[in-house]
């Protein structure tokens, strides 16, 4: 019997790449033993209703996005017979990166023609679900910002990053890890299930997404000159050695706020009430992952490497593959 995909495409996602996902689909799919739908997301939560409705005709459920979109679908699929499967079309991709997901979308179809399955670990959050990471303070608070910002896009993220950075005060939360418990002044705290929030930036560099555990990752107050060496310690991964930080593995975190607690969930905004509760569900997703043998193509560094340019307009001396929006990468 074939296998039978979903893939649900959210056409907003990224910079434009999933237009091309349908062709690639009917050229990269292994049509004798795949079965496949397609349908585009409408509105915000839309893919989680469609991978709700999906589970018991649909062997696999693939999300063509970013990190917001992979956490709609993967919510729908926790403790279901039913994988996920990534095609990457989103800003950050944090998850994908993490799991090897190639970003070029006929390698990402190629990797689902293997139906090789690996359960991974997922975080609840008071009643909400996180696969890739989530945070609460100055990464929310920039999540918070950006989502109402016109100016996307990697530079207007950086200029809102600079700007906030000069007015952020860090806030006193009240934090019990697996029962131990205590009281400090945080810049930012950070729930990894993976190791990254994308765009290989690593916030939680030992993170592992199937040892039962969440790495919680708090950078304490610290004095206002010594931004650029946090930011140098996040980029080289060596933000867990710093003096100012607590890096633990637990599975189960309560933390709690005189104000409400602005948080992120894998990158999208969300309010959490005046206390939060994180715990750990092991192995609890089936996902879709490249099979260790699955062939590394020279050009997938590359790849990474545009995806965190800015797009380069009307240079036809470049190699198509390194061009930002060629509407033929997928055939490529
Ligand atoms: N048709 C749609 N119209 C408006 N919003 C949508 C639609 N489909 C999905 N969404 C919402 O779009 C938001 C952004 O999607 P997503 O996170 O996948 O892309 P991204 O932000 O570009 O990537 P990343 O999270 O990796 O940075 C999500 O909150 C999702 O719920």
């Amino acid at each position: 019997m074939k296998n039978r995909v979903l893939f649900l495409i959210n056409p907003i996602s990224g910079i434009g790449k999933q237009k091309t996902v349908e062709q690639a689909v009917e050229s990269e799919i292994a049509h004798d033993r795949i079965e496949v739908e397609i349908a585009y997301t409408e509105y915000a939560g839309h893919a989680r209703e469609l991978a709700q409705k999906a589970i018991d005709k649909f062997d696999v459920v693939v999300a063509v996005g970013g990190d917001g979109t992979v956490n709609e679908v993967g919510s729908a699929l926790i403790n279901t017979t039913t994988a996920l499967a990534i095609i990457p079309t989103g800003s950050g991709n944090g998850l994908a990166r993490y799991l090897d997901i190639p970003l070029k979308v006929n390698r990402a179809i190629q990797v689902i023609n293997h139906m090789e399955i690996k359960k991974i670990d997922t975080l609840k959050v008071n009643d909400q679900v996180s696969l890739n990471v989530t945070g609460i303070g100055f990464d929310a608070h920039i999540s918070h910002k950006f989502a109402k910002q016109k100016n996307r896009g990697p530079a207007g993220y950086v200029k809102l990053i600079a700007l906030e950075y000069a007015k952020y005060k860090a806030s006193v939360y009240r934090i019990s890890i697996d029962g131990k418990t205590f009281e400090l002044p945080a810049f930012m705290i950070t729930f990894a299930n993976s190791s990254q929030w994308g765009n290989n930036i690593h916030i939680a560099p030992q993170a592992k997404i199937d040892d039962g555990l969440i790495d919680v990752c708090i950078i304490k107050e610290f004095p206002f000159y010594d931004g650029p060496s946090l930011l140098i310690s996040i980029l080289d991964q060596s933000v867990d050695q710093r003096r100012y930080d607590v890096v633990t593995k637990a599975k189960d975190i309560i933390i709690e706020s005189d104000n409400t607690l602005l948080g992120h969930l894998d990158g999208e905004p969300v309010e959490l009430g005046k206390k939060a509760e994180i715990r750990i569900h092991p192995l609890s997703l089936r996902v879709i992952v490249p099979p260790a043998d699955f062939r590394k193509n020279f050009l997938d560094p590359l790849m990474e490497l545009k995806e965190l340019l800015p797009p380069i307009p009307n240079m036809p001396h470049l190699p198509k593959s390194l061009r930002q929006g060629n509407k033929n990468n997928a055939s490529e």
